[in-house]
């Protein structure tokens, strides 16, 4: 282990520190190269833009460049650790960005003291990107941060923790359940965690077709319940009229555990009270809420999965962001709405289904993959996610009446052939 932490400060810090830079798209040698690129050619865009701002897109990156932004108080779940801390990661979702969808992408890190400050400094720094991805922001703050930004901006804004895992929870989700043979109208679900990704979670899988009385979202103090007076209103969405207070009470014979909490918080002894053919969702990063080795040992009839890239089924919303954005962007979408996070959730699902292209076996490092308790949701390097998923989306985007502009003709028909 602590050769792998090695490894990862000196892939960090090696050969030059951080993971991304900036490119030049044009050419900069001569004095004529200069003349255009500078003073005096770059006053004739900025004048275009001037009387019309959608020439922004015309004329600079920003059609192209998401911002990825912090304030670091939910660093994976690592905890509040500052944003100056949160910078690795940041950089990490815009070097994801740029492998898997082409976007452009710059990590921002915002000091502040008030959320109102947050929310300013963001609103006030929009116009230069063409969509904002906010990432590990706790809960309750995130929501009212997204709210606001959503009403302010004129770009998309999208809290990837709550949405982006939202999406992939809810793909894996109905797969699993799928080949256990489970409803999701029926299942009893658990919830271990009621912050941004778990709230985001539970208000998609009801989308999907799960009971709201059918779930039970734990915090720090136990079960939520309509008797507790320390609930925000979010957490209160949650409250089940029940006299179930542990994580032991709810876990006994119950189909699904979703974590999104923190790293070893359930144990083996847990998951043995579980139903039948249970489904485990251990998403914490970098450390699950229990080991898949140890659940496995607890559980031949499990399907197990994590936010890990180094374990089967990785439910992490690296499957999402970048397509999801891809989409939205070459439609000009104003908004990411519950119409594009549906189509993303049936792109994801559909590919687990399909046979699996060669070089992503060959990425994985395995000899086949099919459908089935160890492949209920595609590899990050799958390259049919970025035409399925951005052209579903993109789609979603015109019909629901948020694209600014229409798809070119044959949109992604290359990556797809
Ligand atoms: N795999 C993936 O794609 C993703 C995984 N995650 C993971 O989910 C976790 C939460 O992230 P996020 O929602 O953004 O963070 P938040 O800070 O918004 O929420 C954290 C939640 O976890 C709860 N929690 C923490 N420790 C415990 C504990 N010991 N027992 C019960 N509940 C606990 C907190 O309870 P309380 O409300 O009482 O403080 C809170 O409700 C992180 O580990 C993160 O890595 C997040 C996004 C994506
Ligand atoms: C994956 C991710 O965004 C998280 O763990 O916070
Ligand atoms: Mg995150």
């Amino acid at each position: 282990m602590s050769d792998f932490r090695e490894q990862a400060l000196h892939y960090h810090a090696h050969p030059v520190p951080g993971k991304i830079s900036i490119e030049l798209t044009k050419p900069a040698e001569t004095v004529k190269d200069l003349a255009l690129a500078y003073s005096p050619g770059v006053a004739e865009p900025v004048r275009e833009i001037a009387a019309d701002p959608a020439n922004a897109y015309k004329y600079t990156g920003k059609g192209n460049m998401v911002a990825v932004i912090s304030n670091g108080t939910a660093i994976l779940g690592l905890g509040n650790l500052g944003p100056l801390a949160s910078k690795p990661v940041m950089e990490g979702k815009a070097l994801l960005f740029k492998r898997f969808a082409g976007l452009d992408s710059i990590d921002i890190e915002v000091k502040h003291r008030t959320t109102e400050d947050f929310i300013n400094t963001v609103a006030n720094i929009a116009d230069t990107f063409g969509g904002i991805n906010l990432e590990d922001i706790k809960a309750p703050e995130c929501f009212e941060i997204e709210k606001a930004l959503i009403e302010r901006c004129e770009i998309p804004v999208f809290h990837d923790d709550q949405h982006g895992t939202a999406i992939v929870t809810a793909a894996g989700m109905l797969n699993a359940l799928e080949i256990q043979g489970k409803d999701i109208q029926d299942a009893i679900i658990v919830c271990l965690g009621a912050g941004a990704a778990a709230i985001a979670c539970m208000e998609l899988l009801i989308k999907c077709g799960a009971q709201r009385e059918h779930i039970y979202m734990l915090d720090r103090k136990g079960v939520i319940h309509t008797r507790r007076d320390d609930l925000n209103e979010y957490k209160q969405l949650f409250a089940n009229n029940t006299d179930k207070r542990t994580l032991q009470d709810v876990i006994s014979d119950a189909d699904v555990f979703v974590g999104v909490s923190g790293p070893d918080l359930l144990s083996a002894d847990d998951l043995k009270l579980m139903a039948d053919k249970p489904v485990v969702f251990a998403c914490s990063n970098p450390d699950p809420e229990i080991n898949p080795e140890l659940a496995h040992s607890a559980r031949a009839d499990l399907i197990m999965a994590t936010g890990r890239s180094d374990y089967p089924n990785q439910v992490n919303n690296v499957l999402c962001f970048p397509f999801i954005f891809r989409g939205a962007l070459d439609v000009r979408a104003t908004a990411i709405n519950d119409e594009m996070k549906i189509a993303a959730v049936e792109a994801i699902r559909s590919i687990a289904k399909e046979p699996v292209p060669e070089q992503v076996l060959t990425a994985a490092g395995v000899e086949s993959l099919a459908f089935g308790a160890q492949y209920i949701i595609p590899k990050p390097m799958d390259p049919r996610l970025l035409p399925r998923i951005a052209k579903a989306v993109a789609h979603a985007a015109i019909e629901s009446g948020v694209a600014q502009i229409e798809l070119p003709a044959n949109y992604m028909a290359d990556l797809e052939a």
